[in-house]
């Protein structure tokens, strides 16, 4: 278990934090520009001197009233936005450089290790301005692993990069927080990068934590922020079931309904993430027939939110999973949706993540 309280003023910014988090995986910290992301991140690492802060980490306090590890010796690995690489040491001299400052019986991922989980075996020669945005990032993972955290803070690491170095990154990324069992706090803006990478998300607004959770829960809980905006979305669990090679698609099943998807290159039996935005779902009263879209899901109203201008917005129970339509109110009006009443959601995309 991570656990922590940060209190800071910051001139008009007031940050009053208090979480408690699964000391594995990727944790998000998710917020609007501006509601102490960054803030705490650097409280956690010790940048920040902070007017009240008490830090542990599966049972070792970091910081406490009594005690406050200096922010050298926190074993943590730090991605920025910025790999902040040395411009006249090759890859290989910029690892090295971090890497001879650990003592030996201290470390416990090798060099070797932490070049092949970055996949930066054939970058070793080269200086940091020979290498792409995304190459510069993973060669900044490969120094964080070097250190011997015993977890990663990232900020917003993705932010400088082009959609498939992203793509790539976060692939690095989970595979890295996976091989290792290193937990990880992210820090980003960016709702995809919560869907595919987040096991944890902690919300944040205006210093404080709003909600802390499950991605799928929070996502679709109508009285939280982020199913107001125009990208909400749902995540759905499921498991690759077959591949339709002849029409390019791949049925997935999540709990006893089935989706289909762009095929897949997964393998049968492979679990995946799907999301599907609360603006791609429409739902009727009846089993619509002749219809070109093929997801046609059999659901259940859990919830309705109306927040009196155009859109409503609806949660649907999914078996154990549940489901976002944003529908307009009028829709809703017309239909007379109501919480029990059983209807079908059409979604028009369903995208894996
Ligand atoms: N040195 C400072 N003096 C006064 N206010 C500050 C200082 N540093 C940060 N702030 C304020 O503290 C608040 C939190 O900043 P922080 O950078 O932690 O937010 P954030 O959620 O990470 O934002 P973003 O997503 O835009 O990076 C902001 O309102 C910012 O203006």
């Amino acid at each position: 278990m991570i656990s922590g309280h940060y209190q800071h003023r910051l001139g008009e910014f007031q940050l009053d934090a208090c979480f408690e988090l699964p000391a594995t995986g990727i944790t998000a910290l998710f917020g609007p520009s501006g509601c102490g992301k960054t803030t705490l991140l650097r409280c956690i690492a010790g940048l920040q001197q902070a007017d009240y802060g008490q830090f542990s980490l599966g049972g070792q306090c970091w910081q406490d009233q009594n005690q406050c590890m200096p922010s050298w010796q926190r074993p943590i690995g730090y991605v920025f936005q910025e790999a902040g690489l040395f411009p006249h040491l090759s890859v290989a001299g910029n690892l090295r450089y971090g890497y001879r400052r650990i003592a030996v019986e201290e470390r416990r991922i090798t060099l070797e290790e932490a070049v092949e989980a970055t996949g930066i075996g054939h970058l070793l020669a080269r200086r940091p301005a020979h290498l792409s945005g995304g190459e510069r990032q993973r060669v900044a993972l490969a120094r964080a692993l070097l250190t011997s955290p015993r977890m990663l803070l990232c900020d917003e690491p993705l932010a400088a990069l082009d959609h498939q170095a992203k793509e790539q990154l976060m692939g690095y990324l989970q595979q890295v927080v996976d091989e290792f069992r290193l937990p990880c706090l992210y820090v980003t803006h960016a709702p995809h990068e919560v869907a595919r990478l987040a096991s944890h998300l902690l919300l944040l607004q205006q210093g404080r934590v709003l909600a802390s959770g499950v991605p799928a829960q929070l996502l679709t809980r109508l009285d939280l922020p982020l199913s107001q905006r125009h990208d909400a979305e749902s995540l759905l669990q499921g498991v690759v079931a077959e591949q339709q090679a002849g029409f390019g698609l791949s049925r997935v099943r999540c709990d006893d309904i089935d989706l289909f998807l762009p095929q897949l290159q997964h393998r049968n039996g492979s679990p995946v993430r799907v999301q599907i935005l609360a603006r791609d779902v429409s739902l009727t009263l009846e089993r619509p027939r002749d219809s070109s879209i093929l997801n046609i899901l059999p659901c259940q109203i859990d919830a309705l939110h109306n927040n009196g201008q155009t859109y409503a917005l609806v949660r649907l129970n999914l078996g154990s999973q549940q489901l976002l339509a944003r529908i307009t109110q009028l829709s809703a009006w017309q239909l007379a949706l109501q919480p029990g009443q059983q209807v079908f959601a059409q979604i028009k995309g369903v995208a894996l993540v």
